[in-house]
């Protein structure tokens, strides 16, 4: 019969070279499969007699078992190798310096906003919230303003196409004042709140907006007097600006919803801007009519109350000469906040 060691050699040799699974069950094939090499030897062994089919049997056996085992260690070697393929083409150096997110920071108006609610918190005033799209009637009526304010024209307000449920004229909101109107309605004295929000007014250049930011306060309780109102102005702007060479002012000024109306200007002793005096917020008594709107008797209960646009405190703050800069959302600006 053919020569049964040269048939192994040739397996060995054949599964040796198969690079991959699939040409390796071809090789196998080749020997082992229905038309193999030792399949076809031990068909051939019917024509011999029965010691020699006996002993050629066992032979070609053993060459068949040789064959599986060499086809077993090549099919393990190729796993092997298949595996270490993967891992290399996969593997993931996590010693790698991480690609880093940048860190988000607050827009420097917000961070104004936090601050000046902060302070006043820390003195003991609650804070208000309220519509943006308000009705006339809280946002000049109720704060004495006249019908022909010129504050209500179409020049100066933004009015909605459109009138609320009780045929109210319905405007966004030109100060944040309505909200401070609509909390006292619904907190009895003492009343200590701060209002802080949008505002919109017919207005634009480098330094009005239509849409900016403001703040308000307003005390009322009994006995609550002008006086107060400058200590407790002129603690908040020297927390706020940080310093202490910080001089206030109160300047003479009209406001229908204060009687008496001032003007506050703040001056630095020294820096840049040393002597300078700046405005920086409006303020006064609140009017008798605006307490009775509020649902509470001027007769006994007083109060004060202020206003300042955010835009311009953080203007000051900050040294920024265009107001623009804060709406236009220029990383190269913003940054400099972070
Ligand atoms: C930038 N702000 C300004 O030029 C003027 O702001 C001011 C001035 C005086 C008072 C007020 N707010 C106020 C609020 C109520 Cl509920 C009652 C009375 N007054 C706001």
């Amino acid at each position: 019969p053919m020569n049964l060691e040269q048939i192994v050699a040739d397996a060995r040799h054949a599964f040796a070279q198969a690079a991959d699974a699939v040409s390796l069950e071809n090789e196998k094939a080749r020997f082992l499969g229905k038309a193999g090499q030792l399949t076809e030897l031990l068909k051939a062994l019917g024509k011999l007699d029965a010691d020699t089919r006996k002993l050629e049997g066992a032979r070609i056996n053993l060459a068949k078992q040789q064959v599986e085992e060499m086809l077993r260690t090549r099919r393990e070697q190729l796993a092997d190798e298949l595996m270490q393929q993967r891992l290399a083409a996969e593997a993931i150096d996590v010693t790698l310096p991480a690609r880093g997110a940048s860190k988000g920071s607050l827009h420097p108006v917000m961070n104004t906003w936090e601050r000046v609610e902060q302070i006043f918190r820390s003195i003991g005033f609650d804070l208000a919230d309220g519509p943006e799209i308000e009705t006339d009637w809280y946002n000049f009526t109720a704060l004495n303003s006249p019908l022909n304010h010129p504050a209500r024209s179409m020049h100066d307000t933004f009015y909605i196409d459109a009138r609320d449920a009780n045929g109210e004229l319905l405007l966004l909101r030109t100060h944040t004042s309505p909200m401070q109107v609509r909390y006292a309605q619904m907190n009895r004295p003492p009343i200590r709140v701060i209002a802080a929000g949008r505002t919109y007014r017919v207005d634009s250049d480098a330094t009005h907006a239509p849409m900016f930011n403001q703040v308000e306060g307003l005390w009322i309780d009994e006995n609550i007097s002008f006086a107060d109102l400058k200590g407790v102005y002129t603690e908040f702007l020297r927390r706020f600006f940080e310093r202490d060479d910080l001089r206030v002012r109160f300047r003479p000024s009209y406001f229908p919803f204060t009687e008496p109306s001032a003007e506050i200007d703040m001056m630095f002793e020294h820096g840049k801007n040393a002597g300078k005096w700046l405005e920086i917020s409006g303020a006064g008594q609140v009017h008798p009519n605006v307490i009775r709107n509020m649902g509470l008797a001027p007769e006994r209960y007083t109060g004060f109350a202020f206003g300042s646009g955010l835009e311009r405190l953080t203007m000051l703050r900050y040294g920024v000469q265009d107001l623009r800069l804060f709406f236009e959302g220029d990383l190269r600006f913003l940054q400099q906040f972070a």
